[in-house]
């Protein structure tokens, strides 16, 4: 399917409108002859035959058709634009479905930048496409037909004459088109390459801040401005190379018809007022040969967004999305069965090796490790962000594929470590899971993450609007919102990623006490740094390199006088080195 069928599938559904457009179009276009025919008459009629009282009621029908003409036109262009915004409403629709259906593949593989040019500056390509070029396309074919089928009923040869630099126009048109082709790509990715620096920037600003690297962030912003600045210049000097000599052969025509004409008048084979109306008509032999350039850059344009929007609505999750026919609460067994998983663009590097282990419902299951150990990857696996490479992860007894995946994520909770609120009231925040929950409720588990204390203090309480990604508030302010949101979902498994590493102890003893009335019936998993979040769970492993190096209960793991044993004791004397601090002093 090309570009112009494609975007047929999305026009298609405006079909009623078009046709009424085309026919509004044809009375706004048709009727332009009809004035250059009437000027004419009045040379031929009212000047050379001194027919004066018809003077009147022509310039009167001038008049008519040319409001009728405004009335007409006003209406076709009106009926395109909203054509054309139909059919963006429609594309971006279905582009911000296909958003949502993508997974954590796509995203980690494209820049933030890139999906917003596409949402934004490719799909407003289109619609100028649908609602603008297109007509006046169409009315280049209608003025370059109806002109060459009047002008030869007026005089074949001075017609002849004119057409016969059209193979000119035609063949700088498909040099041009060739030409202009790659370069608008190029104008396109760099800006989505520009969009993306500027996206980073802004997201970054407080990091460009604490490093004072402001100057050089700007350079790096020139770098892509230039390189944009440059692509359009490469637009431009193409176009620069063919539109004077478009413009010149159109130009042309004016002298063929007077020289040419004028020959034709002397020598008896038209009247003076034929060359008048021929004169009148000529315009619209002109300007498709005039337009025809600009348009070029337009459609080209056009081709380059369909690229861009048809290959991200042709993308496909690795994790297929099938939609579950009824809610299904699962108990929470998990089992992972010698899973080993590798990233798809890195499979030298193993993020998981043979992982087994099995938590009953209800259970806790606590995972530390270095960092980059694989502790995130793993419970990833959980809610199917990534399917394992090998091996099977088992929620109930059943392989985590079988299930739908949106019935499967309904049973999960994840606080991520990476936490992201939205701009938004806290009240929706904590609700976003699960939306019209009771104030009651809320504040409930606003109270077991330990996070109501510091929301009533806030000037509008549960009604405070959080800045994007949850601006204006702390660290760990945000962590507690996020464990209220993750436990507002009342799920099967709670999956918390470092959920209180920002909060100080004596709170994350407040929160774990809290969390540890409700979750009995939740199988846990927690990832944390410190052992004293994971001591209580039924089952503790510690990674290593992707590899589960030990495991077991605080007891059995302590007995062992293993690795676990060693970090725990690290880790105690940090925790008496901090207390016994202040007080020497
Ligand atoms: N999207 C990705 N593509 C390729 N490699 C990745 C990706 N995400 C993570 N990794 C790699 O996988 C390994 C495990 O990462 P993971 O985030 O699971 O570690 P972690 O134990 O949770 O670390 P931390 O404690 O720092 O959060 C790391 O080596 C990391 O570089």
């Amino acid at each position: 399917m090309n570009n112009f069928q494609w975007i047929w599938q999305y026009v298609k559904a405006n079909r009623k409108k078009l046709v009424i457009a085309t026919i509004f179009f044809l009375i706004s276009t048709a009727l332009i002859l009809v004035n250059p025919y009437l000027m004419g008459q009045i040379v031929d009629k009212v000047i050379d035959n001194h027919q004066g009282r018809l003077l009147v009621p022509l310039l009167l029908i001038m008049i008519i058709v040319t409001l009728v003409r405004t009335v007409t036109r006003y209406i076709y262009q009106l009926l395109f634009e909203q054509t054309g915004q139909n059919t963006l409403f429609d594309l971006r629709e279905d582009m911000y479905r296909k958003l949502q259906e993508l997974d954590f593949d796509f995203f980690n593989h494209t820049r933030v930048g890139d999906i917003m040019t596409r949402m934004t500056g490719d799909t407003d390509a289109i619609r100028h496409f649908v609602s603008w070029v297109s007509y006046q396309v169409l009315e280049c074919v209608f003025y370059f037909v109806v002109s060459i089928v009047v002008m030869s009923m007026i005089n074949w040869k001075l017609t002849l004459a004119l057409v016969a630099v059209t193979p000119l126009i035609y063949i700088l048109t498909q040099k041009m088109a060739s030409a202009q082709h790659p370069v608008f790509f190029e104008i396109r990715q760099s800006f989505a390459r520009l969009n993306s620096m500027v996206e980073e920037n802004i997201s970054g600003n407080r990091v460009v801040k604490a490093f004072v690297r402001e100057d050089f962030e700007i350079q790096k912003f020139n770098h892509f401005n230039e390189d944009y600045k440059q692509r359009n210049m490469d637009a431009a000097n193409v176009s620069k190379r063919f539109l004077p000599w478009q413009d010149g052969v159109a130009n042309s025509l004016s002298v063929i018809a007077l020289v040419f004409g004028g020959y034709l008048v002397i020598k008896g084979e038209m009247t003076l007022g034929d060359l008048v109306v021929f004169n009148g008509y000529l315009w619209m032999l002109n300007q498709p040969m005039r337009m025809s350039g600009w348009l070029i850059n337009d459609v080209e344009r056009f081709l380059a967004s369909c690229v861009k929007i048809r290959q991200m609505l042709a993308s496909k999750p690795k994790i297929e999305v099938r939609n579950a026919q009824d809610q299904l609460r699962v108990k929470g067994k998990v089992v992972f069965d010698h899973v080993s998983f590798h990233f798809e663009d890195d499979p030298e590097h193993a993020v998981l090796t043979d992982i087994n282990f099995s938590a009953e419902p209800g259970q806790t299951v606590g995972i530390i490790g270095e960092t980059g150990s694989g502790k995130t990857t793993l419970v990833n696996l959980i809610g199917r962000f990534y399917d394992p490479t090998s091996g099977e992860v088992l929620i109930d007894d059943k392989n985590a594929r079988d299930y739908p995946i949106r019935q499967l994520r309904d049973n999960i909770s994840m606080v991520m470590q990476d936490v992201f609120l939205f701009s938004n009231t806290i009240a929706d925040n904590i609700s976003f899971g699960r939306p019209n929950l009771d104030q009651q409720y809320v504040q409930s588990m606003a109270r077991i993450a330990d996070a109501d204390s510091f929301i009533v203090k806030m000037p509008d309480g549960y009604d405070t609007v959080v800045g994007e990604r949850g601006v204006g508030l702390s660290g760990g302010q945000k962590q507690r919102i996020s464990l209220a949101r993750a436990l507002a979902k009342d799920p099967s498994i709670l999956i918390l990623d470092d959920t209180t590493s920002a909060v100080d102890m004596e709170t994350e003893t407040k929160i774990q006490q809290e969390l540890a009335k409700m979750t009995t019936k939740k199988t846990t998993f927690i990832i944390a740094n410190r052992i004293s979040s994971v001591r209580e769970a039924d089952l503790i492993m510690l990674m290593e390199k992707g590899h589960v190096v030990e495991h077991g209960t605080h007891d059995q793991l302590m007995a062992q006088h293993g690795k676990y044993y060693d970090v725990f004791q690290k880790q105690l004397g940090l925790e008496k080195g901090e207390q016994i601090g202040p007080q020497s002093v």
